[in-house]
């Protein structure tokens, strides 16, 4: 009997991303898997949020297609990927500076599920219980209130994720989720992303904090000028020769190594 591939949730063919002279993505394949937590780093300028701006619909690819859920999304406007099951976080704070903590999410579990025409304008039952369901989630709940402009940093990045989750994704792209977090934070947010994964939601990290990107992804993509030079496990990944000499280095490899073995023989 022939054994057939499962069929990815995420399938980027071939994507490249042109600015002017610049590929920022060069002909880059990979599937995502549903379940699956995939991890993206690389260094500076490598092209890992670009990648989310053209899987997300923000700034489409310029060659090649993206799948999800069956579905060809390469030249979907944002709204409508979201609309199908894709989320995302932004690396810089994203969301409206005078609105409340609350209203923010609103907006999200609002606009980011269906077609929202105007007049209709209200916001029912359904989104308020989804609102605060998201907000819970993330663990601000009790914070409702505040305005978001004033927030701290970490309450930021979890208004961002509640927002997200707020439009029931099957998919979440993470751009850089604990960057400016101090250790603690870093362990909180883990822990969120165990969580939500544990609740079936495929997640796609960027992340340049190792050790969050090692111990979560249960895959990980390197990205340099655009293009891959390691895609595999977490464990392959500290003892790769490229990745070394061009991102992590011998000390940090050695460290995640370290960290990586202490966790499996936990
Ligand atoms: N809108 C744009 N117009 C022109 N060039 C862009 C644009 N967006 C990104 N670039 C360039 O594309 C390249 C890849 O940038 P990108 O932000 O995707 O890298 P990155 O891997 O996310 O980096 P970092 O880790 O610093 O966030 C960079 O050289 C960047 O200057």
């Amino acid at each position: 009997m022939a054994v057939t591939e499962p069929t990815a949730l995420l399938s980027v063919r071939n994507v490249s991303k042109q600015f002017g002279a610049l590929m920022a993505v060069k002909d880059l394949s990979f599937d995502v898997q549903e379940g699956e937590v995939l991890g993206i780093g690389g260094p500076n300028g490598a092209g890992k949020t670009t990648l989310f701006e053209v899987i997300s619909g923000l700034n489409p690819a310029t060659r090649g297609a993206i799948l999800f859920n069956g579905q060809d999304i390469t030249h979907a406007p944002p709204e409508a990927i979201c609309h199908a099951g894709v989320a995302r976080t932004f690396q810089l704070n994203a969301g409206f500076d005078s609105l409340s903590l609350r209203d923010n999410v609103r907006v999200a579990a609002y606009f980011g599920r269906d077609n929202r025409r105007i007049p209709g304008l209200s916001i029912g039952r359904d989104v308020e219980a989804e609102v605060d369901a998201a907000i819970a989630m993330v663990g601000l709940k009790g914070r409702e209130h505040l305005i978001t402009g004033r927030l701290p940093v970490l309450d930021r990045k979890l208004l961002m994720l509640a927002g997200a989750i707020a439009t029931r994704p099957k998919l979440l792209l993470m751009d850089e989720p604990v960057g400016g977090l101090n250790p603690k934070e870093i362990d909180q947010m883990m822990g969120l992303v165990r969580d939500l994964r544990a609740r079936g939601i495929t997640i796609v990290l960027i992340e340049h904090v190792m050790r969050f990107l090692v111990q979560l992804s249960s895959r990980v993509l390197i990205l340099h000028h655009g293009e891959r030079i390691y895609e595999g496990s977490p464990q392959g990944l500290v003892r790769d020769r490229t990745v070394i000499d061009v991102y992590l280095g011998e000390g940090a490899s050695k460290r995640l190594g370290s960290l990586l073995e202490a966790k499996a023989g936990a």
